[in-house]
This record gives C-alpha cells, structure tokens and sequence, in this order.
C-alpha cells in the first residue's frame, strides 16, 4: 500500500486526505496543532465529512513517506519545507511568497533542491472534494515523467488528474485566480454587476496571459483547469474566500474586518503586491492585479480603483 503523507489540516488538507484516503492509500495527516484544525467556522460543510480513524493525525514529522502532499499557506511554506521526509512533493497551494517572490515550486527548490516536486491547482472547493463530488485539475512538474507519477496514485474517476510541464503557467493561474476573485467580489460587492464582473474576469484572464508569456510560461495554459476553470469557479462562487474578501470590500467593510470573518487563508491578499512586482519587473502591464494591490493597500478607495479600471482607454481586443 502507498504510504502519502498529508502536511497541513487545514480545509484543503484535509478534504485532500479524505479523498486519498478513498483511493487506497494508507493516509497520515501532519497538523501544526492537530486539537485546532478546521476552527470553529471554518467550512461548515467540511465538518460533515469527519476524518476515518485510520487517518493519522500527528504533529510529529515522519520519517518516512512515498509522497508528500503539503497543503500550508504560500507565506508559511518554507518554514515546513526543511522537516520534510525524502520523498517526492506534491506542493497544493496557491500563490507567491511575499519576501522572495517564488512560486511554489521555487520555494521548493530553493529549500529543499534534493526532493522532486510538483504542483496541483484547478478548480477544487474543499468541500466537494470532501464530499466525493466529481471534479479534474492538473498537476504540473519540469519532468512529465515526475508528473505521471505523482499523479498515478491520487488519481480518481473522481478527482481527474491531468498533466503538465508548464510549471509557470499553472502556478501563476493558480496564484492570479485569487486576485482576480477578489476584483470579481468587489465588483459585485459595490453593485456593479454581472456584466462589468464577466468583463472583469475576461481582462483579467488577458492580463495574467501577457504575464505567462513574459514569464515563459505558455498562454495556452490559462485556457486549462488552471487558468480559466478556477477563475470560473472562484470569480463566480461565495464558497470562495477572495471572492468573499472581495464581496466585504465592496460593500465598504475595511480589510481587517473582512479578514477576520473568513474561514480561513485569502490567498490573494498577499498574492496581489508580490504579482505586481513580479509583473513590473517583466515590464507586463496588469491593470487589474494593479487596482487591486493598491486597493489592498489602502492607497485607492474603492470608488478611486472603480474609476482607475474605467477609465482605461478601451484597446484593439
Ligand atoms: N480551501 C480550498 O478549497 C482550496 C485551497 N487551496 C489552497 O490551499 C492552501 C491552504 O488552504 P486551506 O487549507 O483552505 O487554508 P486554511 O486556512 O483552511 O488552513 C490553513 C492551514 O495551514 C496551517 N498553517 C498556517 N500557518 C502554518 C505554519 N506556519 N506552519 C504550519 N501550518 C500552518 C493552519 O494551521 C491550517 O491548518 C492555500 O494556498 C489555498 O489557496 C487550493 C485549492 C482549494
Ligand atoms: O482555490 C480554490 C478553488 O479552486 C479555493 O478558493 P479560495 O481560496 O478563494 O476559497
């Protein structure tokens, strides 16, 4: 039996633990402080879907693994990454570290170069993962070989794993989905409504298309699971918690007051500067990711980035 390892408990963990554990595999879940995983709150409809008793959860790190699933927040990865046992990594979050400006698989590579590492991302609600209901995403790595293997003993008719050697595409889709979540749920937040928000996640998507490329990535990619899939899924839902940070914003609370009401991590919060720079160093215009860091930031109302983004001269689509 496969013996995979699951690093984080928080929603994604562990519905990612539920559902390995459903494809055979023997499952233990690594947990910071395994009494105080999922808060009170947090995913209700996770909580319907307790953990078997045959799921370990342990705060120890094990020695040994076949795969690691590690599922903690981009700006606390790295601290994780050096207890790590040798075996290849399957890295599940979504975004880009603050400090140093890595994608997941950056950071990887920078802290633990020995182990092989891919990246998961697509449109995934923890909760329907955890409650069996059919859903695909890819899971992407340098190597096809390292993909295919990774993705052999998690894979379900189920949950359909498809691969990909575009490393950067996949991870800035899945990184800009959150900023663009949160421009979508301001959107509909401030009343603008449907149309102005299907604009939105269209440019959106146009914009994070000209960063793949300048990036090295392949715009195709942004089409796939990653790109357009769970911009579809997050833009649209209030499951999502950038749209929800989003939908707060635009009905005028303040960002620490909308933080402190979700159920968990926005990733797009801390996604949005650190795109930004990563898009200014590559002289790729954002619009969007733009209005929406200085937004965060507090340098713009919501009423000034409403009229930033609309008073952009309409160009040749
Ligand atoms: N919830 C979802 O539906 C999905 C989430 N993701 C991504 O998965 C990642 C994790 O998200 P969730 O599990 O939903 O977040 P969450 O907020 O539910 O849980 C985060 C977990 O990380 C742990 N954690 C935080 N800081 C830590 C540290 N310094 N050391 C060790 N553990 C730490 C927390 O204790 C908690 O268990 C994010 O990058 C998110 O974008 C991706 C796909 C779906
Ligand atoms: O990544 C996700 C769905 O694919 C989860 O989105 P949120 O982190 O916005 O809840």
């Amino acid at each position: 039996m496969t013996n995979i390892t699951v690093f984080g408990a928080g929603a994604w963990g562990c519905a990612l633990a539920l559902h390995i554990h459903k494809t055979g595999a023997n499952v233990r879940l690594w947990a910071r402080n395994p009494s105080a995983r999922l808060p009170s709150g947090a995913m209700p409809r996770l909580r319907d879907h307790p953990l078997p008793a045959d799921i370990t959860v342990s705060d120890t790190f094990p020695v040994t693994t076949d795969l690691s699933v590690v599922v903690i927040p981009v700006q606390h990865l790295a601290s994780v990454l050096p207890h790590l046992p040798q075996a290849p990594v399957l890295l599940c979050c979504k975004g880009i570290e603050q400090t140093t400006l890595d994608f997941p698989l950056e950071i990887l590579a920078r802290v633990r170069p020995d182990l092989k590492g891919a990246f998961l991302s697509g449109p995934n609600f923890a909760h329907e993962i955890a409650a069996g209901l059919p859903a695909a995403a890819v899971i992407a790595a340098t190597q096809h070989e390292t993909a295919q293997h990774i993705a052999e003993p998690i894979s379900s008719p189920l949950f359909r794993l498809y691969t990909s050697t575009d490393c950067t595409g996949v991870q800035l889709g899945g990184a800009a989905k959150n900023v663009i979540a949160i421009a979508a749920g301001a959107t509909m937040g401030a009343g603008l409504g449907e149309n102005a928000r299907a604009a939105l996640i269209t440019r959106g998507l146009a914009e994070t298309g000209r960063l793949a490329t300048a990036l090295g990535g392949q715009p195709a990619t942004l089409s796939g699971l990653a790109g357009i899939g769970d911009l579809l899924l997050t833009c649209t839902s209030p499951a999502s918690r950038n749209y929800r940070m989003g939908l707060a914003l635009g009905q005028g609370s303040r960002k620490e007051e909308a933080l402190t009401t979700l159920p968990g991590v926005a990733e797009g919060v801390t996604t949005a500067s650190a795109l930004l720079s990563i898009a200014r160093r590559h002289n790729v215009h954002v619009p969007i990711t733009e209005t929406i860091a200085s937004f965060l930031s507090g340098s713009l109302t919501l009423a000034q980035a409403q009229d930033k983004l609309l008073s952009r001269p309409p160009g040749f689509e």
